[in-house]
């Protein structure tokens, strides 16, 4: 897959504080990849940096090959407080349509990419209504239907689930692996959440405390077929908690941990290896005697 984000040495600070600090990574097309990271240790920042709101103090942001040095057209961003990006006095279908103006689009064309939004994320009979008159979720739903109208290049998502009780989230999570899987959409989401970040991505940057940087890039080798409930409690998916957990309390530590937990396994796999050979041999398998 072509490269659709390539972030290099960025950095940022406000005044003193650098906030981010030489994070480099990139995201292909058609990937959902996740930014997790502790409270405060500048996920935001990065983000805006990315979408171009912010000009960062050092290094470039490429998108599809494009340097970003503002808002690109072709970018769309869910925040996490809904109620305060929705126009109170537009309609659903009005608040969806709304960035396609800037587009060129005819009036007709607009309304049937909204409606067309709006049905892939269930609410094709709703756009009549006020976004007072829905769930925050539904809110949160036409959010995220407004961005994917655009038919963005990249959609970045900030702690897009953040606000909305748990069950409402799940549904959300759900509703976006689906939505992106169907349209193929490239997305970066943060979240603080490491559940969240396995549950949802492709891939995991796990970033460090203040200022952020990444101490981790891993593959979530999760079925893509994803349940709430087999899932969440499959041992592939707790172990991958396990260790984006232990690389945030500690960066040191947990890739100390990851590393040790590699060797053990690499010296189960010897031992196990071994004691298969000698069992075949006829000859006493002892080897892993005492070992654990
Ligand atoms: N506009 C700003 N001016 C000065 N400092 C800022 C500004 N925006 C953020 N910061 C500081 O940069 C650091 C990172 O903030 P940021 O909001 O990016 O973190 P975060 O990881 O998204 O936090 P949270 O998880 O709480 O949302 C914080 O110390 C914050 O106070």
């Amino acid at each position: 897959m072509p490269t659709m984000l390539e972030v290099s040495g960025l950095d940022h600070r406000f005044g003193d504080h650098q906030a981010v600090r030489e994070v480099s990574f990139t995201v292909e097309t058609g990937q959902l990849a996740c930014l997790v990271g502790p409270s405060g240790c500048g996920k935001s920042t990065l983000l805006r940096c990315i979408a171009g709101l912010i000009a960062p103090s050092g290094g470039t942001v490429r998108l599809h090959g494009d340097a970003v040095t503002g808002v690109p057209a072709d970018l769309a961003v869910v925040f996490q407080d809904y109620s305060r990006s929705l126009f109170p006095w537009l309609s659903v279908a009005g608040n969806v349509e709304f960035p396609l103006r800037s587009a060129g689009l005819s009036r007709d064309e607009r309304r049937g990419r909204a409606q067309e939004a709006l049905d892939w994320v269930g609410l094709g009979d709703v756009g009549r209504k006020f976004p007072w008159q829905l769930s925050g979720g539904m809110q949160q739903r036409v959010s995220i239907a407004r961005a994917l109208a655009s038919r963005p290049a990249l959609l970045l998502m900030d702690e897009p689930f953040a606000s909305v009780d748990a069950q409402t989230r799940f549904e959300l999570e759900d509703l976006l692996r689906r939505v992106q899987r169907d349209q193929q959409s490239t997305i970066l989401l943060v979240t603080h959440d490491i559940d969240e970040s396995v549950y949802l991505g492709d891939r995991v940057l796990v970033l460090s405390p203040s200022p952020a940087s990444i101490v981790a890039d891993l593959t979530i080798d999760l079925p893509a077929d994803r349940d709430q409930i087999t899932t969440r409690e499959s041992a592939r998916f707790v172990a991958l908690r396990g260790e984006i957990a232990r690389l945030l309390r500690s960066p040191a530590q947990g890739a100390a941990e990851q590393d040790l937990s590699e060797r053990e396994l690499a010296e189960q796999d010897l031992a196990s290896s071994l004691a298969t050979s000698a069992d075949a041999a006829g000859r006493p398998t002892s080897v892993t005697d005492g070992r654990r």
